[in-house]
């Protein structure tokens, strides 16, 4: 189970988040919702450990991170699909998961555990490839893929670094409309497996509503809402927190 507790991060005299508390279980999908500039991306951020907070703590499965740098959370299962900056660019598609694939079976030491050989990666790296229906690409230098490509590769990536907890932003921002379903299949397809915390921060509502179990509110750096997406889409405090701003947003 991923927690924080009294998260906050200030800016100068600004909290960008400011204070929130909330446990994410296994097996649920959570969306954070909230307008332009609530806090949802520098949230990520304090989760993932791109950002120090000011105050408060992150636990993973009962352990502290709050202080830990971003690759040590990766490894203690955090795994966040990182708008492209977790790519090797000059590196074909298929090695860039085969890297994940490798540093994933050569996690921990275990008596029974082997190295993979090489064409058990390179099927491993194909498998996730093929999921993001990307395997028809995988010779491509990762560099000159169009950006939905590349967003499918991120999620390959990470599939292939079989994280507890999966954090994505946006997910499907910069896709075209028939990419979408891929991802948005993707998603379903972890959450369908029932062992996985995922979090997902997603302006497109429909999107919101279709995969969520839990909808989480941002509003000005606060928790404003938590609860089963029926309740919390059509409550006051989002109908106020969004009227006029972002509802039909992306
Ligand atoms: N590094 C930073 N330095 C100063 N202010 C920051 C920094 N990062 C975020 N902020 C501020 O924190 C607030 C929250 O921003 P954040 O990007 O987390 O919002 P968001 O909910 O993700 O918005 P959006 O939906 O537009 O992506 C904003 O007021 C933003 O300007």
């Amino acid at each position: 189970m991923l927690e924080t507790k009294d998260l906050t991060i200030r800016f100068g005299g600004h909290a960008a988040v400011d204070g929130v508390s909330c446990a994410f279980e296994k097996g649920t999908l959570t969306s954070i919702v909230g307008p332009n500039g609530a806090g949802k991306t520098t949230y990520f951020n304090l989760i993932s450990g791109q950002l120090p907070a000011t105050s408060g703590r992150v636990t993973l499965n009962g352990e502290d991170i709050t202080s830990l740098a971003a690759p040590r959370r990766t490894r203690l299962g955090l795994g966040r699909a990182f708008q492209l900056t977790n790519l090797f660019p000059n590196l074909s598609t298929l090695e860039n998961v085969r890297l994940a694939v490798q540093v994933k079976s050569g996690k921990g030491y275990d008596l029974f555990s082997r190295t993979l050989t090489h064409r058990e990666l390179i099927d491993q790296a194909m498998a996730h490839l093929a999921a993001v229906s990307l395997a028809d690409r995988a010779q491509a230098i990762a560099a000159t893929l169009p950006h939905g490509d590349q967003r499918k590769l991120e999620v390959a990536i990470l599939l292939a670094l079989e994280p507890d907890v999966f954090m994505f932003d946006e997910p499907t921002a910069g896709m075209s409309i028939d990419e979408v379903p891929t991802i948005l299949d993707i998603i379903a397809a972890i959450k369908q497996r029932g062992d996985k915390t995922i979090l997902l921060v997603e302006h497109k509502m429909d999107v919101v509503r279709s995969l969520s179990d839990r909808i989480v509110v941002l509003h000005q750096g606060k928790l404003v809402a938590d609860g089963k997406p029926a309740e919390v889409i059509n409550s006051d405090i989002v109908r106020e927190a969004y009227l006029g701003s972002t509802a039909d947003h992306g």
